[in-house]
């Protein structure tokens, strides 16, 4: 595997400056309003290897919410408290479906497919609730994305949160069909409270790689760092971020870039290269399925050209 310093900056700076070229940038997100102001024209990357040494290119202090890539975090969150008993509540195959769908939770007696898909991901964040009030949730999740970034500035953009809170219909009805079959504990806006603002974590790229690297190093933050979740914890998460970390495009980015990785509908994703390092990119206009589509093609050019593939 490929760490030599100089060719990771000139790779990383070579994509972006392709990526500056393409016309077809994908569309931004529009039903949470406050995306829609995003410029697609943006695209930032930053890679963090295990010394923590971070290497970036393009937009890539950029802040930016990150939507469901902060999934990643509440999962090891939960997974912290629970353990398996997580996996009553919720599966961990791929749904085939898109994020916000609801199809499958009638047909599937109110367990979501897995932690990324958005009626997953509200039941893990129920899970947090049971050992904490609503605000001190907030906090533990804020103060665990700082503390793996090593960064106290990071933030929640209330303005983002409150955007979703007006708009987020389907989230609505997700909770509440999963409370009609019991698998919601709080009220659906209590939970869907939490859910928004943890969405609303803005990071730049810098800072979502370097919250990343846990991931990427048996669970530790790198060289000399401290452990967050035991090794196989982390394997386990970087395994669902394969499988089901793009939704109903994980195939198809599995094939095109070989690695796991989150994305969020803000654009940015967070891509793992087991033992190698951990990438942030963002570019804010999404593909059909929700997740960026230069991000996508960043990813794909710098992958192949350090032959960073699992596979
Ligand atoms: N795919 C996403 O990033 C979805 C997250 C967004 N906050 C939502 O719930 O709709």
């Amino acid at each position: 595997m490929n760490v030599d310093r100089e060719q990771i900056s000139k790779t990383i700076n070579n994509a972006i400056e392709n990526a500056s070229t393409r016309a077809v940038r994908g569309e931004v997100a529009s039903y949470i309003p406050e995306l829609a102001k995003a410029n697609p024209q943006k695209a930032g990357i930053a890679v963090t290897l295990s010394s923590g040494d971070t290497f970036g290119a393009g937009d890539f202090e950029d802040q930016s919410t990150i939507q469901s890539v902060s999934k990643v975090f509440t999962l090891a969150m939960a997974l912290g408290t629970v353990g398996d008993g997580l996996w009553s509540r919720v599966g961990r195959e791929p749904s085939g479906s898109a994020f916000d769908s609801i199809l499958q939770l009638e047909h599937e007696r109110g367990i979501p497919r897995n932690p990324f898909v958005n009626a997953g991901a509200i039941v893990v964040t129920d899970e947090i609730l049971a050992n904490y009030q609503p605000k001190e949730a907030l906090g533990e999740i804020v103060r665990f994305a700082r503390s793996l970034a090593q960064d106290d500035t990071i933030h929640i953009d209330k303005a983002v949160a409150r955007s979703e809170t007006q708009t987020g219909h389907r989230n609505r009805a997700l909770a509440n069909y999963l409370l009609s079959f019991n698998n919601l504990r709080n009220e659906p806006d209590l939970t869907l409270g939490v859910y928004y603002h943890q969405c609303a974590l803005s990071m730049s790229c810098a800072q979502l790689s370097r919250a990343g690297r846990f991931l990427a190093f048996g669970g530790g933050l790198g060289t000399g760092g401290a452990q967050i979740v035991a090794k196989k914890r982390a394997k386990r998460i970087a395994a669902i971020m394969l499988t089901c970390g793009h939704y109903d495009g994980s195939g198809d980015f599995a094939y095109r870039v070989g690695v796991p990785a989150k994305s969020g509908v803000s654009g940015m994703i967070l891509a793992i290269v087991p033992n190698v390092a951990s990438i942030a990119v963002w570019s804010p206009g999404l593909d059909k399925q929700g997740n960026s589509l230069i991000g996508t093609q960043i990813l794909e050019e710098v992958v192949e050209a350090l032959d960073w593939s699992i596979f």
